[in-house]
């Protein structure tokens, strides 16, 4: 039973452990100081320290130096000076953060004198060149020595009675050097022989010491010093262990490949095991201890004491939902075995995994096909080589020393093992559908998975450079109860603007509505760029922008992008940006754009990335560049999947050439209705694109390219809306001054048509089939008739018909605003939320 706390009562008694971080930068000894003062004044307490910082680094490269050799005959000049540098390096140290002179006694002195002995070892392993696993335990003990030496005496300055416990003098281990087994109840009778000597004081151990029954030092491997404080917590009945460390507690998933990682506010003992299984938290043997007395576990960050830290328990979370932990183990390799026929009684699983653990080989995962004709394994990358020639030597022959029919064994390396932990999963319906979802809607590919007993975890093998962004994802699918998606939008201009704005209108609503909160990453125009991985408020975008002297360099920015879950690159520019989405598609970023150029260059640029987006699994979506926000390429593609033949596209592509012919009909001249549409925003950025018809040219390629025709620029006929003499500037004032000496010609034209029942339209046909001569794709003004569609269109009003097998005597018209920055901003955004809907809910 757990001792319980009685408001009023002074706390029982508790272990806090100090790990390296802890206790490794003196500037947060100050900090683990004041919290041992605090939980002192509120009950006993007992410490377990490690070694300082670098110390045990130090002390294995000194053992190594001694022992391949040194200078000089008996080498004492040089084992001397790596004694003193290891100390020298503890008292400089304590010095510069100004810990020395808090301590009355010479603190400098008394860690040369507990180093004395080090430099007679070090001097016989120079002697004899040797160095074993005992002399190496042995020299690893001065670090954590050291370390109960100084937080001893600092504790004593600042009055707080504390005795320093060498923990050998207790902890009895058997002899495996550099991973000894402590041995329970011969270290309980130490220890209540020790602990009756100091009445009261705060007793600080070493952490990861053992000593055998003959006298020789061990260490008790990794993670040891929390080995020695579960031991200390069990064998003194502590109410709590508390390891002090420099995170708030179990991330959800590593902080460093996940911003929105937080710490679990509560574990069960048995999710700590599986945790510990993969290297988190506590070796799953300084668990042990812990289970058998029931004591709780706090994981608390030293730097951060107020944060609640995670608890870890026999209860484990008391939130049904969430969280559960993602793990991912990096540098692996997965090792393919595949017999073609049975090897006789014996499976193949079993002769790998026991040829391996002769090898001595760790296994991470092994997982089977059914009936066993196949086996994966993932060993650390490092052992690699060692578990092929192993299992190469283990299947050379079948249990009866016949030859077998292995095909040869396949390496994958680097891969990771992607592991989900946590208790509720057991009780959420669909956790392998929503977790091999998440992976599968990132292209991400499954190499070997299992499940582990009683639905506590599910893990995957997976590329090893598939890692940030697979985790992310899992952690976003199931930590995360909106689904967050990042973009960097390029240009600021009239589309980048409005759906920025847009953006800032509707991202409450669509976080509070649609579980979608849409992030703004970064911004860049042609000058500059801002990027917050964090977000930018979206109130604030062009502030930051304005104040930014951060050059467009966007490949890097991508680099930045990939790392925040459902990144994607937003092009709102009229730049040729064909490199910047071969980047983003292959860095795994979906692209938006209503960027034309990219779709309408050479045929195998164009196909090229849209290769590589199917490839990658990414996303290019770009509704809106033909007819703004109008679905026509949505309907094209439906038509297309849906089998229905193509027999004709045409109609009034843009929006910029309707609003000119009705401006005209109404007898504004040319030049003027130009500027007007060009203020509007529904022009090009230099409105010569539009009144050349290669906008419309890039649109109707556009479609065609939808259709499968292999098509490039120069195969589509076009005939210009205003004659190419006039827009051969490219400043705009002299644009339009050249323009003017054409609107008494232009208004003469439209008037003849006026005269005549017809009106000035510029139309578009694709055919995949054209008579001999005729070419496939067309543009250019026509005169139509009163009764033909584009006769009444208004406005900016465009235009698409399409004639199909399905749709031949009425063709699907598609048809509304077909330029404008906020119908294309708002087409942009549905095209975000296009990506973002359909990850949603996974
Ligand atoms: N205006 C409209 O009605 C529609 C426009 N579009 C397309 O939207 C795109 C943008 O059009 P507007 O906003 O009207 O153009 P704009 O000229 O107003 O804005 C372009 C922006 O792109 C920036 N930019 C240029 N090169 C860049 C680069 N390499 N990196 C970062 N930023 C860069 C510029 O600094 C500027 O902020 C064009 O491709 C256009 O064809 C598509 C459908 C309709
Ligand atoms: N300038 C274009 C804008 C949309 O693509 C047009 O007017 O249609």
């Amino acid at each position: 039973m757990t001792p319980q706390h009685e408001p009023g009562q002074a706390r029982p008694f508790r272990v806090m452990k100090f790990g390296g971080s802890s206790v490794g930068a003196a500037e947060r000894l100050f900090q683990a100081l004041d919290l041992i003062a605090r939980e002192r004044d509120d009950g006993p307490v007992a410490v377990v320290v490690s070694a300082m910082a670098d110390t045990t680094d130090r002390l294995i490269a000194a053992v190594d130096a001694a022992a391949a050799g040194l200078p000089g005959d008996p080498h004492v000049d040089a084992i001397e000076a790596l004694v003193v540098n290891v100390a020298r390096d503890l008292t400089d140290r304590l010095d510069r953060a100004g810990l020395l002179k808090h301590v009355p006694e010479d603190l400098s002195v008394a860690i040369a004198e507990l180093m004395r002995p080090l430099r007679q070892l070090l001097l016989g392993v120079g002697l004899v060149r040797e160095r074993t696993l005992q002399t190496r335990d042995l020299a690893l003990s001065f670090g954590e020595r050291a370390s109960v030496l100084v937080v001893r005496s600092l504790l004593a300055a600042r009055g707080v009675a504390a005795v320093g416990v060498d923990a050998r003098d207790w902890t009895v281990t058997d002899d495996r050097f550099g991973q000894a087994t402590p041995d329970l109840a011969a270290s309980a009778l130490q220890l209540g022989a020790l602990a009756a000597a100091w009445s009261g004081a705060v007793s600080v151990h070493t952490g990861f010491l053992g000593r055998t029954r003959d006298g020789r030092t061990t260490t008790l491997g990794r993670n040891g010093s929390d080995y020695t404080a579960a031991l200390l917590a069990q064998i003194l009945g502590a109410a709590e262990l508390q390891i002090w460390t420099d995170v708030s507690g179990v991330m959800t998933a590593d902080p460093e490949l996940v911003l929105e990682a937080y710490p679990v506010a509560h574990l069960s003992q048995a999710e700590a095991l599986e945790l510990g299984d993969l290297g988190m938290i506590l070796h799953p043997r300084t668990m042990s201890p812990l289970i058998e007395a029931q004591i709780p576990l706090r994981v608390r960050n030293t730097a951060r004491p107020d944060d609640p830290g995670t608890l870890i328990d026999a209860v484990g979370t008391r939130d049904e939902r969430h969280p559960v932990c993602v793990v991912s183990t990096e540098d692996l390799a997965l090792l393919d075995l595949e017999t073609r026929r049975r090897l006789g009684h014996e499976r193949i699983g079993e002769r790998a995994l026991r040829a391996l653990a002769n090898a001595g080989i760790p296994v991470w995962v092994g997982t089977s096909a059914p009936r066993d004709r196949a086996f994966a394994v993932a060993v650390a990358r490092h052992d690699a080589a060692r578990a092929e020639a192993a299992l190469a030597a283990e299947f050379g022959r079948n249990p009866d020393g016949e030859p077998i029919e292995l095909a040869p064994i396949r390496v994958r390396e680097p891969v990771t093992l992607l592991t989900l932990v946590g208790e509720a999963m057991g009780r959420t319906p669909n956790v392998a559908g929503r977790f091999f979802g998440a992976l599968g809607q990132i292209g991400v590919l499954v190499r070997a998975s299992t499940q582990g007993a009683g639905e506590r975890s599910i893990s995957a093998v997976i590329d090893g450079e598939d890692t940030a962004t697979a985790v992310r994802t899992v952690h976003a699918a199931f930590n995360l109860a909106v689904q967050e998606v990042n973009l960097l939008v390029l240009g600021k201009g009239i589309v980048g603007r409005e759906l920025l704005n847009q953006l800032a209108a509707q991202q409450q609503a669509l976080a509070g509505d649609q579980d979608v909160l849409i992030k703004l990453a970064g911004v860049a125009d042609s000058k500059r760029a801002v990027f917050d991985p964090a977000g930018i408020a979206l109130a604030r975008w062009e502030a930051r922008l304005q104040e930014s002297h951060v050059p467009p360099d966007i490949p890097a920015l991508l680099e930045r992008l990939r790392r925040l879950p459902v990144p994607i690159l937003v092009d709102c520019t009229a730049d040729d940006t064909t490199a910047l989405y071969e980047t983003a598609l292959s860095l795994g970023i979906h692209v938006v754009a209503a960027n034309k150029r990219p779709l309408a260059a050479p045929w195998p640029i164009r196909q090229g990335l849209m290769d590589m987006a199917r490839k990658r699994h990414r996303r290019w979506e770009y509704e809106t560049t033909v007819g703004a926000s109008l679905p026509v390429i949505d309907t094209l593609k439906s038509l297309v999947r849906t089998g229905d033949g193509i027999v004709r596209i045409e109609g009034s592509f843009s929006g910029t050439l309707g609003y000119l012919a009705g401006e005209l009909s109404r007898g504004v001249p040319l030049s003027h209705a130009v500027r007007d549409a060009r203020a509007r925003g529904y022009t090009e950025p230099h409105p010569r694109d539009d009144l050349s018809g290669l906008d419309v040219a890039r649109k109707a390629l556009i479609l065609a390219r939808e259709l499968g025709m292999e098509l490039d620029l120069d195969a589509v006929a076009i005939e210009p809306f205003a004659p190419s003499e006039a827009l051969g500037h490219d400043d705009l004032e002299r644009f339009f001054l050249a323009l003017a000496e054409h609107d008494a010609a232009f208004a003469a034209r439209v008037e003849r048509m006026r005269q005549g029942g017809r009106v000035l339209r510029y139309l578009a046909q694709i055919d995949p089939s054209p008579p001999a001569g005729v070419p496939a794709v067309r543009v250019g003004p026509v005169e139509v008739e009163p009764d033909h569609p584009a006769a009444r269109l208004r406005g900016t009003e465009a235009f698409v018909a399409f004639t199909t097998d399905r749709h031949r005597a009425y063709p699907l018209l598609v048809q509304g605003a077909g330029a404008g920055g906020a119908v294309t901003a708002a087409g942009v955004l549905t095209d975000i939320l296009k990506i973002a809907m359909s990850l949603r809910g996974r």
